[in-house]
């Protein structure tokens, strides 16, 4: 067969699929769309000249040469791109917290929630450490989120409810979020023991790029799927979102558009505000109504400080 020719020469035997999950110096790595096995793949010098520079998380064509490495053809074009940590291609932001040790901040799941629907990335709010809380705590916390976010409770110490985040996740390229402490680490070795240093055996051979600053890398679930090793939204910073346009990031406020008396209602302190009405009567929780005007006035202010000159 082709075996030994081919595999001295390095002849393209054929056009393939993947995933870009980590760089070399010189070379990245990529996961096989269909197969799921990992192989070094180099990269065309016209890339260079052409300015094109794939990241992590870039779905690519690549020509599988008898040697059994690739060499990158193409690059296909982004669907969703994320700045911190960059990588392409995001389909969903596992949002971890815990209800104890340490006990949720609303204000900071909100702001986590804010940065999420901006991007446009569907979010899973996993509540870690349920071995801790009882059932009337999750229930409190559900009834906050649970109307317009999936809420996928589990312990990552007693393995409860493992299945079901292994189902979120399977087949996905996803990225964790959420403060330290909340059990992040553990549960990515919960759901899949070894994941990390299993990862690092294979590519041994794939030399690091030393002097990159922000290096990250797709991990592969056993079951199928890919996750980010970098904990997104590291920085809680909001993006540059115009404060008349926060509404739109919560679901519960931007369903009601249109309801107001005014079109351009902010759901401060307008008259007539519909918002403000479902605040009192208790359809839009008080806490994350309160987390609205923290942000819009901090988003306020931004602007101002820019010499009120509009953006967004
Ligand atoms: N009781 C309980 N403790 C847990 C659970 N999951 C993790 N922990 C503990 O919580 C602590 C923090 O866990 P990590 O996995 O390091 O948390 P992390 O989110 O990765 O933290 P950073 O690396 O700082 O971002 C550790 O002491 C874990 O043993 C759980 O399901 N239940
Ligand atoms: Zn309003």
């Amino acid at each position: 067969m082709w075996s030994v020719k081919a595999e001295k020469k390095g002849i393209v035997l054929e056009r393939r699929k993947g995933v870009v999950v980590r760089f070399g110096s010189r070379n990245m790595e990529v996961v096989d769309a269909e197969t799921g096995g990992r192989l070094i793949c180099t990269m065309p010098g016209r890339f260079r000249l052409q300015g094109i520079r794939p990241i992590v998380g870039d779905r690519v064509e690549y020509a599988l040469s008898g040697d059994g490495q690739g060499r990158i053809e193409s690059i296909l074009p982004r669907k969703t791109e994320l700045l911190r940590p960059r990588i392409s291609n995001i389909e969903q932001i596992l949002l971890v917290l815990s209800l104890k040790e340490p006990a949720v901040q609303n204000l900071i799941t909100d702001r986590f929630l804010v940065l999420a629907e901006y991007a446009k990335l569907p979010v899973t709010i996993v509540v870690n450490k349920i071995d801790l809380i009882n059932n009337e705590e999750l229930d409190r916390f559900s009834d906050v989120y649970g109307e317009h976010y999936e809420i996928c409770p589990v312990s990552s110490k007693n393995r409860i409810n493992l299945d079901r985040l292994r189902e979120v996740l399977k087949g996905k390229i996803s990225v964790m979020a959420g403060m330290s402490g909340v059990g992040k680490s553990s549960l990515l070795n919960s759901l899949n023991p070894g994941l990390k240093l299993r990862v690092s055996e294979i590519s041994r051979g794939l030399e690091r790029g030393r002097h990159t600053t922000s290096y990250v890398e797709l991990l592969q679930f056993e079951f199928g799927g890919l996750i980010a090793d970098t904990p997104g939204f590291a920085n809680l910073e909001l993006p540059v979102i115009a404060p008349e346009n926060l509404d739109k990031c919560f679901p519960e406020i931007s369903q009601e558009q249109g309801m107001c008396a005014f079109s351009d209602c902010v759901h401060v302190d307008e008259p007539g505000c519909y918002v403000k009405e479902l605040v009192e009567a208790g359809s839009i929780h008080r806490s994350r109504y309160e987390s609205y005007l923290i942000m819009y006035n901090e988003l306020k202010e931004r602007e101002q400080e820019k010499g009120g000159r509009k953006y967004g």
